[in-house]
């Protein structure tokens, strides 16, 4: 089977991006070529791959697929390469347009420079979710976890649950370059309080409008930037007092910069840039 692809990144955050506008692929397939085209050896490489397909409820439908062959239900690296991959392709020929995940609608806004490429995007993420048991998190229903003791391993980390449609931890340290990633990040994507898994993110607050961010991602691990987790992080950080909703908040994540709000309305907006690396044909 020959597959056209185009490889693309969202700060470093790298999918095989499929467009089911113009190719099929069979349902029973999407979780193993997931994981051979993901494989840097034998396949092209990348933290997953993500389906651009025809929707119902909006203009364009996306659909991602992690690294271990797992689907995720929103991806918001993912969201902006989807909206430059789509707007600079025709697929949709103006700059504002809706996109259907597993999860939501979203609205993108692409902005175009004059060779007429998408420079950079932004997307109004939808609303967070904190429902201890829509994230999905064990105890008690009804309430959020916010700075709530959570004993891993021989630690005792304090954790804010967010859910951005996929659910996220998030955890607060002083120094971001010793957030206990590599140890703690593939335990707490496994513990059995997260029912479905689950993307950690560490953060340091620097101040009112910057972060400092790293994530061990649900399915594909240790990966250098994650949107999704970045709203989460604001999210998590507002809940504490660390920052202000509706103030525009830097994100600095492994890969490079997003610029977060968290507006009054209890929106997300997210702007950041995303890439075209290369296109091909895969042989699967
Ligand atoms: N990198 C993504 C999130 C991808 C899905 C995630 N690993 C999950 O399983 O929930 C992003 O940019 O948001």
């Amino acid at each position: 089977m020959k597959i056209p692809f185009t490889k693309m990144h969202g700060l470093g955050n790298n999918y095989i991006y499929i467009d089911l506008f113009h190719t099929d692929l069979p349902e029973e397939r999407l979780s193993e070529l997931a994981v051979k085209m993901s494989n840097p050896n034998t396949g092209i490489g990348s933290d997953g791959m993500i389906l651009i397909h025809p929707a119902e409820k909006a203009e364009v439908g996306m659909r991602i697929f992690n690294k271990d062959g797992s689907e995720g239900m929103n991806c918001g690296n993912g969201l902006r390469c989807t909206a430059k991959y789509v707007y600079e392709t025709g697929i949709v020929n103006t700059k504002e347009f809706s996109i259907q995940t597993k999860a939501n609608v979203v609205h993108a806004i692409v902005k175009v420079n004059r060779d007429k490429e998408v420079e950079e995007v932004t997307i109004d993420m939808g609303e967070p979710i904190l429902q201890r048991e829509q994230i999905p998190m064990l105890g008690e229903a009804g309430t959020k976890v916010i700075n709530e003791p959570f004993q891993i391993a021989d630690e005792i980390l304090h954790v804010t649950a967010v859910s951005m449609g996929n659910p996220h931890v998030v955890t607060m340290v002083d120094a971001i370059d010793e957030a206990p990633l590599t140890t703690l990040g593939p335990i707490m994507e496994k513990d059995e309080r997260f029912p479905e898994g689950v993307n950690a993110e560490f953060i340091e607050v620097v101040s009112d409008e910057e972060l400092h961010f790293r994530v061990w991602e649900r399915g594909s691990g240790i990966t250098e930037a994650c949107g999704t987790g970045a709203c989460a992080a604001v999210v998590a950080a507002t809940l504490n007092n660390k920052v202000t909703k509706g103030k525009k908040v830097i994100v600095h994540l492994a890969g490079g910069d997003l610029v977060i709000e968290w507006k009054e309305d209890d929106h997300i907006w997210m702007t950041g840039g995303a890439e075209t690396i290369a296109s091909g044909i895969f042989y699967a």
